[in-house]
């Protein structure tokens, strides 16, 4: 049976990046997606932004929603402090496996524990099950209509805190105007927009930055 892309971006990740360094990783899967196929990474433009963004932060707790193939579950772990960790869920039985392998093959498999599954189930497992107190940090970019509802259920487990950071990824393309709305209008998030592109194209997009306010 013939690959799939993801499998086609886990084979060049191990044939052309170093094991263990995260940066050849990412570099690694850019440069694929860049020159052979599109795929649905956040890529460098806007992962300089997710960078900035977990550097100011400095999370213990962080979550990920989507992990696809691991290309930003390795970006943001490379980044994290000594006992630090980031969860991540991912939908895609497929996808959830080729990320396993991408975050073992950088060497954050101590920091990264991708768990498999629908956000609205995982969301309230995360207090008792994954003995998560607070949410110091949250990376949206799984379905965009999941975006809204799974920041209210955030809330309603009260697994944020004042100070906590969301970052959404693609709230111009492919979009999320509800998100934008929900979290602009709310006097409980202080958000900032930073304008962007797509991954590997020169379409519009942007990430949104919504600090938890208590
Ligand atoms: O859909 C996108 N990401 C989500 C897919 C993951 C589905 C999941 C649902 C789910 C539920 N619960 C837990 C975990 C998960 S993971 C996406 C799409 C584009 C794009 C696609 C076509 C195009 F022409 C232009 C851009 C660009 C992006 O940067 C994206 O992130
Ligand atoms: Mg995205």
């Amino acid at each position: 049976m013939n690959q799939s892309k993801e499998q086609r971006i886990l084979n060049f990740v191990l044939q052309n990046a170093v094991r263990g360094d995260p940066r050849s990783v990412v570099d690694t899967i850019d440069k694929y997606c860049s020159q052979k196929e599109w795929a649905m990474n956040v890529g460098n433009e806007k992962g300089l932004i997710l960078d900035k963004t977990v550097e100011e932060v400095n999370p213990s707790v962080a979550l990920e929603l989507g992990s696809y193939c691991g290309y930003s579950a390795v970006r943001i772990a490379r980044l994290l402090k000594a006992g630090a960790r980031l969860l991540t869920v991912e939908f895609n039985p497929e996808f959830a496996a080729i990320a396993r392998q991408m975050i073992e093959f950088a060497g954050v498999q101590d920091k990264v524990k991708l768990l498999e599954g629908p956000s609205q189930e995982i969301i309230p497992q995360l207090k008792k099950k994954y003995e998560v107190d607070t949410l110091d940090f949250v990376f949206l970019d799984h379905w965009k209509d999941r975006y809204t509802p799974d920041t209210i259920l955030l809330q309603e487990c009260n697994l944020l805190r004042k100070g906590s950071v969301l970052l959404a990824d693609n709230v111009i393309f492919p979009g999320a105007p509800d998100f934008l709305t929900y979290v602009r209008e709310s006097p409980h998030f202080q958000c900032t927009n930073y304008p962007s592109h797509l991954e590997y194209m020169q379409v519009e997009d942007a990430m949104e930055k919504a600090v938890f306010l208590g």
